[in-house]
């Protein structure tokens, strides 16, 4: 089997701590992923929203036309601030999320970028499941009063490294993406997310370690810092989780950054010891099978 990590990265997960002012958490993600790659850093990913309260009542105020691509610096000035810095860095660069609306269709999407190192574009997921959840008493959130999902699986191959796969958030609790995206090669699962008091006590740890074990590959949690004084309250936790589900590091609330050196031999020496990949039986479960989720060569 071809390595999927094909040499060893430096994964950084920025906890940002944004507010209302765009432009100030522009600035902000800027010294915080400088100072990740200055630690080494050759991939770096922001947080859900990251330059924007999260909320409903915020998308449309603070959404950015991405298409036709690229946009200008006024369509999009998050485009271009997070392509500039992917190149300054010279990371490869998950640009969180940002609320996007798209002229031809009047809708808004959440959607993250993702940049390489010399700040072209090389993917665009606009988050598939939409956060609708109601828990009397605690939360009640509907994405959907808003926002629209997008409608495809994100990977993108980071040529000197393997493939990625990007989702964003509550995709997080869907199995089948991040099943089709590490059947399909992927070495590392990011969502960038922001999951709240509630649901990320209860959820946010025990999802990323379990698409972890599912698929023994590593997975990175991106949230934002907590902010009290904000409408939404972010679980914060930002945390990187190796393909045996351990979590290697993890954040508290507070801004900060949190890394994981990745390895191909590690994900190797996991799926040797238990070989759930060579064991499946799809004649038991042809309809997932029947998904192409063809393992690769
Ligand atoms: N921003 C989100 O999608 C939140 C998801 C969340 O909190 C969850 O529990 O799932």
């Amino acid at each position: 089997m071809a390595k999927l990590l094909k040499k060893p990265l430096k994964l950084a997960l920025v906890q940002l701590a944004s507010g209302s002012d765009k432009a100030a958490n522009l600035a902000r993600a800027r010294t915080k992923v400088l100072e990740a790659t200055s630690n080494g850093a050759n991939l770096v990913v922001l947080p859900e929203c990251f330059n924007s309260p999260y909320g409903t009542k915020y998308f449309p105020k603070y959404a950015e036309t991405l298409l036709p691509s690229p946009p200008t610096k006024e369509q999009s000035p998050s485009f271009h601030a997070l392509s500039e810095l992917a190149k300054e860095s010279k990371a490869y660069l998950v640009g969180g999320s940002i609320p996007e609306y798209w002229e031809e269709t009047k809708k808004y999407y959440n959607t993250s970028l993702t940049f390489d190192p010399q700040g072209r574009l090389l993917a665009t997921h606009r988050k598939v499941h939409l956060f609708d959840i109601d828990i009397p008493g605690k939360i009640t959130f509907k994405e959907s009063e808003v926002l629209s999902p997008g409608n495809k699986v994100t990977l993108v191959d980071l040529p000197e490294y393997g493939k990625i796969a990007i989702a964003i958030c509550y995709d997080v609790r869907f199995p089948e993406l991040a099943m089709i995206a590490a059947r399909k090669g992927a070495f590392l699962l990011l969502y960038p997310g922001a999951f709240n008091l509630t649901t990320g006590k209860m959820h946010w740890e025990l999802q990323a370690r379990a698409r972890a074990v599912d698929n023994q590959v590593y997975v990175g949690m991106c949230s934002p810092a907590r902010d009290m004084q904000a409408d939404y309250n972010a679980w914060g936790h930002s945390m990187v989780v190796d393909p045996n589900a351990e979590v290697l590091d993890e954040l508290g609330e507070e801004e900060g950054i949190v890394y994981g050196e990745l390895k191909g031999e590690r994900i190797e020496e996991v799926r040797k010891g238990i070989p759930i990949y060579t064991q499946r039986r799809w004649d038991v479960y042809p309809d997932v099978s029947e998904g192409k989720v063809k393992l690769e060569e």
